[in-house]
């Protein structure tokens, strides 16, 4: 029996909550059946493809040429890996959800999903960071991001923390994690964690935040492992005339 009434649907409260903060929580977007489903595709996932120079697996915060298990290991797109990923009632609501925050039709939405993994009592932080400073500043695009934990995530295994509000300013400046550009992960100093809020979730629950939401995640320092799964869903981009510098990018 799944133990929380899962929920597809948003009303007026969290679109304010997501309109004036730049995230919103969402308690429970998959059902525990669910939630077990994805944990046995994402553990078959790391198991075959987190291998470093594998296809669309990453080590965030671990420099390119770094030897040993990653810190902070990613899988971009796992839905090429597992097209049922894309059959789920789980991937169907939070469709429908980004369709209701971003008040656009569900097929003009784009998509991708990433899976970040935190083993248990091992891995780095994610540091601050914007999702928009990874983005193109020539292309404009409006999104959001749904972060559902396969796990319990608290503060001691990494849930996320937000600044509420910090999506109404601009792109920070970032810089690559440790300032070494073979570290592929970015952070930014601008902000004041003691303004920020932690957003634990239990297992399916997610956490939906802006592009520009500044946003962190501690280490994961429990015996659990915290899986989260990302789904990301975007307007098309619209060609920006005057884009704002982003030294940090590799276009300079
Ligand atoms: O899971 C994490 O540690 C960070 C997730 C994140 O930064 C994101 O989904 O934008």
């Amino acid at each position: 029996m799944d133990a929380m009434e899962v929920v597809g649907t948003i009303d007026h409260r969290d679109r304010e909550e997501f309109r004036s903060r730049g995230f919103a929580i969402l308690p429970q977007v998959a059902s525990e059946s669910e939630v077990a489903w994805l944990r046995q595709a994402y553990d078959r996932l790391f198991v075959r493809r987190a291998t470093p120079g594998a296809e669309d697996f990453y080590d965030i915060a671990g420099q390119r040429d770094r030897e040993g298990p990653p810190l902070l290991p990613q899988i971009i797109k796992p839905e090429k890996y597992v097209p049922e990923l894309l059959d789920s009632p789980h991937f169907a609501r939070c469709r429908s959800i980004a369709s209701a925050f971003l008040d656009m039709a569900e097929e003009e939405l784009e998509f991708y999903g990433h899976a970040i993994l935190k083993p248990p009592r091992y891995g780095a932080p994610t540091p601050w960071h914007q999702d928009e400073a990874y983005m193109d500043p020539r292309w404009r695009r409006r999104g959001l991001s749904i972060w559902t934990t396969l796990d319990e995530a608290t503060v001691e295994s990494g849930c996320l923390h937000y600044l509420p509000g910090g999506h109404r300013g601009p792109v920070l400046p970032h810089h690559h994690i440790d300032n070494d550009d073979r570290i592929r992960g970015l952070m930014t100093d601008d902000v004041d964690p003691t303004s920020a809020v932690a957003c634990p979730l239990a297992p399916g629950g997610a956490v939906v935040h802006d592009f520009r939401t500044p946003h962190y995640a501690g280490p994961n320092l429990t015996d659990q492992p915290r899986r989260a799964y990302v789904l990301v869903f975007m307007s098309a981009p619209a060609e920006v005339a005057d884009p704002e510098p982003r030294p940090w990018m590799d276009w300079g």
